[in-house]
């Protein structure tokens, strides 16, 4: 391992429960993540890229910590994550946060930007009055690109575009002063027109803070073009890796041979 590790997955495995098989009133699990080992290094994005239902999402709660693996373990800074308690699981998170793919419904609507942020901020740390909060967040919103910040501090989600919610979500996740950064298809949902500048932003928060990110995603032109190192999930495995250029311009596996046939090319 190198200095540089942050986050390791080594030997993940997450089953889930199915339900009564309908002729033989059997139950039975499913493994939607099958042997899982990679490393997340600070200052570098990783790509996992895979189509829907191999099993990145359960990957990232697992990293998370919002789901506990069946079997296998997630280091961080070299030893064992043991979330317990609610206080464990709120301390990794100072540590370890998650931006996710919908970002209306990651905010809450009843809300707005400042209770938001000052409850992030509250939590992981900040303490004072509200003026000082309020400065705080204010250079949250300038680190997203938020400006001027006193027009977004008081909004609501839906008074935000698609764009400004997600560069909410990321403030939020900063507050934390996080070194990993997991992103489930942070920018799915958003207009292709603006897809391009939310992932310049983490990839310049990424360099800025060195943040080690983890990048989920079915589109391999961004993971090309924003990630050093690459890994393909099939069906709860990996079975492709190696540098995002490597595995994409000479895939060896051939179901990364059929998502990049899959691509359309103009
Ligand atoms: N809580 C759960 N209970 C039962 N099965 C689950 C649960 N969460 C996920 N699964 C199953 O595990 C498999 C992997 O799901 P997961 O969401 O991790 O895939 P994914 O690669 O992220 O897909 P997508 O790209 O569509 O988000 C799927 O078959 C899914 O139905």
């Amino acid at each position: 391992m190198t200095d540089n590790v942050v986050l390791e997955a080594r030997g993940l495995v997450k089953d889930f429960g199915r339900r009564a098989d309908r002729w033989f009133g059997r139950t039975g699990t499913f493994r939607a993540v099958d042997d899982v080992s990679f490393q997340l290094q600070r200052g570098q994005m990783t790509a996992l890229v895979g189509q829907s239902g191999s099993g990145k999402s359960t990957v990232a709660q697992l990293l998370a910590g919002l789901q506990r693996p069946t079997a296998g373990d997630i280091l961080l800074d070299g030893s064992p994550v043991r979330i317990r308690r609610g206080q464990d699981f709120r301390a990794y998170t100072g540590d370890v946060q998650m931006v996710l793919q919908d970002p209306f419904s990651s905010l809450n609507p009843a809300h707005t930007v400042r209770y938001h942020l000052t409850r992030a901020l509250r939590i992981h740390g900040a303490t004072g009055r509200q003026e000082a909060i309020d400065t705080e967040i204010e250079r949250l919103l300038a680190t997203v690109h938020l400006k001027p910040e006193g027009r977004f501090i008081g909004r609501f989600p839906h008074e935000l575009s698609g764009g400004e919610r997600q560069r909410i979500s990321l403030a939020r996740a900063l507050a934390a002063k996080p070194r990993v950064l997991l992103a489930d298809e942070p920018v799915s949902m958003l207009d292709v027109t603006i897809r391009l500048g939310v992932l310049k932003l983490i990839n310049q928060l990424k360099d800025e803070r060195d943040l080690a990110v983890l990048y989920i995603t079915h589109d391999l032109a961004t993971a090309r073009q924003f990630t050093s190192e690459l890994m393909v999930m099939y069906e709860g495995k990996i079975v492709e890796r190696g540098t995002s250029a490597e595995v994409i311009d000479t895939p060896t596996h051939p179901y990364t041979q059929q998502l990049l046939a899959a691509i359309p090319h103009p």
